[in-house]
């Protein structure tokens, strides 16, 4: 773990870069040489944070195999390089254009500018008017597709926000499945979104199929073979959380810089939290066993002898995001959240930081998609939160009248 002092500098110091959010690996460019001179600036530059003289220690429990980058102000690029996890430099290229990808997302949530999109925009789809996409999750689709293709390294696209996935090339190393932008009928009210994005291997056992079979079945792997998934939430900071499958790592977008700036190495969930996150105004639709897990845990009447407390942003990214540093548990238990967009990537990250992500009554992992827009009920948490939950047995909620708001 890293702890952090920070100070105020009068003087704002933002550098002056033109190109920001360029990506830093443009497909074209060979990257034998990616490694070779690491970028790392010691701690403490006066531009850090905008005008905050930032200093990051590693404290006395920082990971001893070196893969927090140690003393020093660590990028994401940097991270998965030799000092770091060290992943393969094709996965290095694809995350660089996610990362590319995701800040512009970030930047276009925050833009005076995003209102108007929607007057350009009419979007047609989903069974209620709740379901319907929105004209930013569009867009968030078409920036993450655009920075995919140049990426060079991915076979398929699957995205929520399409009915199909997108063959993208035949010699692509990987599949990637998302929710371009998560929870936006927030957006008009400045509440958090977020993106999530799990990445599997391409399977080279099926080329030989036509494209349209190929990519879906690509896209309908087990969570058990993810590689990557992330997500990076779009809030008061925009922070990218990831795992390479060793351990969950987040970053913080440093605006003056254009970097994403490990922030929280190896995150590990409390084994209990006190916090439950549920859409309860569905309370009459629940389960019994929901019912009195949430009535017994409220009143302190649990394996854990507190009360427990109710926070719901219902923005997912945001509420798992929560879960994940504080513990506890975040829920939806009805067929609303889907498995290969949402559910796998995000429990992947649970698993990788010690907690755990479930049906209800499977691991979610282990479950073998059959349809690409496959909902299910998703509860995602502390260890124990999940275990006390699911011995009440009866927790998913079948009745699903569809919601108007
Ligand atoms: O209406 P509910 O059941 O509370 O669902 C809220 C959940 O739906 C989401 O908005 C996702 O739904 P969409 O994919 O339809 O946007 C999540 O962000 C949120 O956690």
């Amino acid at each position: 773990m890293c702890s952090a002092i920070v100070t105020l500098n009068p003087i704002l110091n933002y550098p002056s870069r033109t190109n920001l959010f360029k990506p830093k690996l443009p497909n074209s460019q060979p990257r034998l040489n990616l490694w070779a001179q690491p970028t790392y600036r010691m701690a403490s530059p006066s531009s850090f944070l905008g005008g905050f003289n930032y200093r990051i220690r590693a404290s006395d429990n920082a990971n001893a195999s070196g893969d927090d980058c140690g003393n020093v102000i660590c990028t994401l690029l940097e991270y998965m390089g030799k000092n770091g996890v060290n992943v393969s430099d094709e996965l290095a290229v694809l995350f660089s254009h996610l990362e590319y990808a995701c800040k512009r997302i970030s930047a276009l949530v925050a833009s005076p500018l995003n209102h108007n999109i929607g007057k350009s925009f009419s979007v047609s789809g989903g069974s209620s008017e709740r379901d319907k996409a929105k004209p930013l999750d569009i867009v968030a689709n078409d920036i993450v597709l655009s920075s995919l293709k140049n990426s060079g390294k991915v076979a398929v696209m699957a995205s929520e926000e399409d009915d199909a996935p997108v063959w993208l090339a035949d010699d692509g190393p990987f599949v990637v499945v998302l929710d371009p932008l998560d929870g936006s009928r927030n957006i008009d009210a400045s509440i958090p979104t977020g993106t999530i994005f799990g990445i599997y291997n391409r399977l080279v056992e099926l080329d030989h199929l036509p494209v349209e079979e190929k990519a879906t079945l690509n896209s309908l792997q087990s969570g058990n073979k993810l590689v990557a998934s992330a997500y990076v939430l779009y809030s008061s900071a925009t922070i990218l959380c990831t795992s390479f499958g060793s351990g969950t790592h987040a970053f913080t977008l440093d605006h003056s810089t254009g970097d994403f700036v490990l922030t929280h190495p190896n995150i590990k969930i409390p084994p209990r939290g006190q916090i439950y996150s549920v859409n309860d105004a569905r309370y009459f639709d629940w389960p019994e066993g929901l019912r009195r897990y949430i009535d017994t845990i409220r009143q302190g009447k649990g394996l854990h002898p507190k009360k427990y407390s109710a926070r719901y942003i219902c923005s997912l990214v945001a509420d798992f995001h929560r879960t994940l540093l504080y513990g506890g548990i975040a829920m939806n238990p009805r067929n609303h959240l889907r498995l290969v967009y949402e559910a796998n990537p995000l429990s992947f990250l649970a698993e990788q930081a010690g907690g755990r992500g479930s049906d209800g009554k499977s691991r979610i992992l282990s479950l073998q998609p059959v349809k690409l827009h496959q909902r299910l009920p998703l509860f995602l948490g502390s260890p124990d939160d999940i275990e006390e939950l699911e011995s009440y047995g009866d927790v998913q909620q079948k009745i699903n009248p569809g919601y108007e708001v």
